[in-house]
């Protein structure tokens, strides 16, 4: 579900529509996954035996940043956000009041951090903008703790902020399976063309990681 790209300025100029404000939050970290692979920049060679996804001699390596989204009350993994009236506020200040109750942080959205604007294909009339914006690893972390510790929608309207595996282990394990969950409206390609624009991700690991989360969402389930 993909939606139609259209200019902020011209959905702005359209009328009858709602918009929806939403931001993909991501820093650098010197994480280590399971305390020693550095997670700045992995690679995986694939098991010959693997069913799934990878032919054997790919060698994965990707970047491995933090992008952040969160699971909604309905079960649905979004990103943070909601409704602004352009009418009433400018979308990246409405956008920076949903951040506030929704995350507990203060955070400074600008019109610079605008990536993307579409007619999302469901619900109708409804123009969904993303909004990209690179955090220090320090400040991406504050951001999570004030999730749960200050931000009046936590528990409620968000059940919890998730980062995103951007890296690739056996059997899918990392972003094929994280894509093979189920997503608001038009918000997973929204992640998927967010990390091909920023260079995140390449179009061949998106590729991939898409092909690999179809067959996981249609292999058995336990
Ligand atoms: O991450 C997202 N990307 C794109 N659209 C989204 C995302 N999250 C929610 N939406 C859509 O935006 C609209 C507003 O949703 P949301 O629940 O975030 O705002 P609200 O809290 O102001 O109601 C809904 O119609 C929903 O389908």
């Amino acid at each position: 579900m993909a939606g139609k790209e259209i200019s902020k300025e011209e959905s702005l100029s359209l009328k009858g529509y709602r918009h929806a404000c939403h931001i993909m939050l991501y820093a650098d970290t010197d994480a280590r996954l399971f305390g020693k692979i550095p997670m700045k920049h992995i690679v995986i060679h694939v098991n010959v035996s693997d069913p799934l996804c990878y032919p054997a001699s790919l060698v994965v390596e990707l970047n491995l940043l933090s992008p952040q989204m969160q699971m909604r009350f309905d079960g649905l993994l979004g990103f943070p956000g909601g409704l602004v009236n352009p009418a009433e506020e400018s979308l990246e200040r409405g956008l920076s009041r949903e951040l506030w109750e929704e995350m507990g942080t203060a955070l400074e959205v600008t019109a610079e951090d605008h990536h993307s604007s579409c007619v999302a294909p469901s619900p109708p009339h409804l123009i969904t903008h993303l909004y990209c914006k690179r955090l220090r690893e320090e400040e991406l972390q504050e951001a999570e703790r004030a999730a749960v510790l200050t931000a009046a929608d936590h528990g409620l309207e968000v059940l919890g902020m998730v980062r995103v595996p951007l890296y690739v282990l056996k059997n899918g394990g990392g972003f094929p399976s994280f894509l093979s969950h189920s997503f608001i409206s038009n918000s997973r390609s929204q992640l998927l063309a967010a990390l091909r624009d920023l260079g995140l991700l390449s179009p061949g690991e998106l590729d991939s990681a898409v092909a690999c989360a179809e067959k996981i969402r249609h292999g058995p389930q336990p």
